[in-house]
């Protein structure tokens, strides 16, 4: 008989809202992140994906509050201390940003800070040998030189090259997640496709779970099994990137798609995109988030805000299998966002 283990689940949101003193940035965030996965996050600029991320580390700035549950391995983060948040950062989780320079310090050298990184976290038994490691490293990442690489202070290797090294810092010590913002969109598109290369060999290499936030859907085509569509804070479709993609259910992630098909012109002869522009926070409309930028609107959708809760069945297993929009009965996904008009079998 095979016996065939489930993976462990590295990540559980579960209602999470984010807010400024007066509105709303995030609201009922709910999803979850296996050990084997590879989980994309789209949705326009301003949809709420880096909060989300930052929400996840622990990194929000002061003056937001977050509130529901984010559970990364058994370790609560909503409350934590500080003290604890930084034992797991970079352990059991870590981050790669869209500008390599956020994460590096200018000031030191970068094996210093690769190797300084396994010493906070006890992963290696002493400065050398940790310094001996940062090196192997930064050869894993395909730096040409690496000791020299390791020597170098951070300005003096190129945008690729530094994204490399951040990547050898946040895999020093084999976290169980790995969160990726746009960790190509500040990089020459020449060394774009390597760094995304790199990126997954390694979460693969080291059996890392990885959240994948971008703008690029072909991208999450490419290296994603489950996807996950944001707009206006909420979490709006969810589900495997070959159901999401071929019929998505939600005309925001119906629009982006067509947006993102170069080959798509409207009746005039125009590039389709999804008419109107993502509002600043605290300006979204009431009951739907999208409803003043979709076609499909009818007056419900104008004052009733969709159905926000998690389900039990998510609740209990954290799968959810019978809304419209949730329908991925293998993936693990959940949300708590839905459209009164999905669009149904064949939404083109
Ligand atoms: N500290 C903050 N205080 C107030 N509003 C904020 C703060 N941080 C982010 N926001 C707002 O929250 C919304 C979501 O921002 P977020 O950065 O998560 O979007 P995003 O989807 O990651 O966009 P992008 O793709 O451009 O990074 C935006 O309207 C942003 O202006």
């Amino acid at each position: 008989m095979t016996v065939t283990s489930t993976p462990r689940r590295v990540l559980t949101l579960r209602e999470l809202s984010v807010r400024t003193g007066t509105y709303p940035l995030l609201e009922g965030v709910s999803f979850t992140v296996d050990g084997d996965e590879r989980v994309g996050l789209i949705g326009e600029s301003g949809s709420g994906k880096s909060l989300t991320a930052l929400s996840i580390m622990g990194l929000l700035s002061p003056g937001l509050t977050a509130s529901g549950s984010i559970s990364v391995l058994d370790g609560e983060v909503i409350g934590a201390k500080e003290s604890a948040l930084a034992g797991r950062r970079g352990r059991d989780l870590a981050m790669v940003f869209q500008e390599p320079m956020t994460a590096l310090n200018p000031t030191m050298r970068v094996g210093k800070q690769i190797a300084e990184t396994m010493l906070l976290h006890d992963t290696q038994p002493n400065k050398k040998a940790a310094y001996g490691e940062a090196v192997r490293l930064l050869e894993r990442v395909g730096l040409p030189d690496p000791e020299r690489a390791a020597r170098s202070y951070p300005h003096q290797l190129s945008g690729g090259q530094r994204q490399r090294a951040v990547i050898a810092i946040a895999m020093a010590n084999e976290p169980d997640l790995l969160i990726c913002d746009e960790p190509t969109t500040a990089l020459d598109v020449t060394v774009q496709a390597q760094v995304l290369d790199l990126v997954v060999s390694e979460a693969d290499r080291q059996n890392a779970a990885l959240l994948f936030i971008t703008h690029d859907l072909a991208v999450v085509a490419m290296l994603c099994q489950r996807v996950l569509v944001m707009y206006g804070g909420r979490i709006v479709e969810a589900g495997t990137v070959a159901d999401v993609f071929t019929n998505p259910q939600h005309p925001y992630t119906a629009g982006l798609i067509a947006a993102s098909d170069l080959d798509a012109v409207d009746a005039e002869g125009h590039l389709t995109t999804i008419r109107g522009s993502v509002p600043p926070a605290g300006k979204f409309p009431e009951g739907c988030v999208f409803a003043n930028r979709c076609d499909f609107a009818t007056d419900i959708c104008k004052t009733q805000p969709p159905w926000t809760g998690v389900p039990a069945d998510v609740r209990q297993s954290g799968r959810h299998s019978d809304h419209p929009a949730g329908r991925d009965e293998t993936g693990g996904q959940d949300f708590g966002y839905a459209c009164f008009h999905p669009l149904g079998e064949n939404a083109e």
